[in-house]
């Protein structure tokens, strides 16, 4: 079993390069398009600046960089054996149409968060929007990240509103409302919404809040350490090794049965 690591340089990835040495596995390499920030990686890391030659030399590539890399990661992977881990957030949907493609090629573990309690705050968030309807309870979702992420709201956040949404029976699209401001009027009936807070060193908070007039239910998910992504994007990176092309999810991953 052979590893890479797309955006082997950045916060997610310099853990990755652990979590993957920490489970046996070999290091096959990574990406970078700036090998001069390669210091503190391990002395005989292979660094590529081409995905595509990565996963020539990998069976699973783990991918956390920016949303721009993504379409033509997913060309390269198509292309290659190697299965794709994708962690990164702030996809357009033109992106996440790449992603589909890719993996009917290739076997993708597509997460926003690869963490087993955002898992699983995703499949009670659905439960939720299934059980507690909409013209009752308001569904709103808060997520505070570090100063230096680059995407507005979080994909967690987003997929905890898909979650909600599909509970509902709606597209998130035509219900969701993120960052009001100025005379924006009354809250719509039904709507999902979204606000996104920036801050110091925050790894990632998100709550989801659902209030009536006379009740208010939360879920909380608290990441004390950016490790938790890393040591789930690396089990999902073992579980998927050898399965056949197709888009998989985190809580496939876990084994969660279907709802
Ligand atoms: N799914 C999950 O569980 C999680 C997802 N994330 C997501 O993963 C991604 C990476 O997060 P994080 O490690 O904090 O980010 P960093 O900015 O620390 O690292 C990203 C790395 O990607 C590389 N990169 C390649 N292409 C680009 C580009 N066009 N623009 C910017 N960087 C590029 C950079 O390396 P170089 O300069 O060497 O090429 C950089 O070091 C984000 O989308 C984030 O939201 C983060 C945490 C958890
Ligand atoms: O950029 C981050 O840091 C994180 N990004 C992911 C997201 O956008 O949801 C996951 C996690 O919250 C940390």
């Amino acid at each position: 079993m052979r590893i890479g690591i797309a955006g082997i340089t950045g916060r997610v990835g310099r853990l990755l390069v652990e979590e993957v040495q920490a489970a046996g596995v070999a290091l096959a390499g990574g990406t970078t398009r700036t090998p001069d920030r390669a210091a503190g990686l391990p002395p005989a890391c292979p660094l590529f600046d081409d995905i595509a030659a990565l996963a020539e030399v990998c069976d699973v590539v783990i991918d956390f960089t920016h949303a721009d890399t993504v379409v033509a990661n997913a060309r390269a992977l198509a292309g290659t054996k190697a299965a794709w881990v994708l962690g990164t957030t702030g996809l357009s949907a033109q992106q996440n149409e790449s992603v589909l493609k890719a993996a009917e090629h290739v076997a993708v573990v597509h997460a926003a968060n690869f963490s087993p309690g955002v898992t699983l705050v995703q499949r009670l968030a659905r439960m939720m929007g299934q059980a507690l309807p909409a013209q009752v309870y308001d569904a709103e979702i808060v997520e505070m990240h570090h100063r230096q992420k680059v995407d507005a709201p979080s994909g967690t956040a987003l997929a905890i509103g898909q979650a909600v949404a599909l509970g509902r029976g709606v597209d998130l699209d035509a219900v969701r409302e993120s960052g009001r401001d100025g005379h924006t009027g009354p809250r719509r009936e039904g709507a999902i919404g979204f606000a996104a807070l920036r801050g110091g060193q925050i790894v990632g908070e998100h709550d989801v809040l659902f209030t009536s007039a006379d009740e208010q239910i939360t879920l909380s998910h608290r990441a004390f350490d950016r490790r938790i992504f890393a040591t789930g994007a690396v089990r999902a990176a073992l579980w998927v090794k050898g399965r056949e092309a197709g888009l998989y999810s985190m809580e496939d991953v876990l084994g969660l049965p279907p709802l």
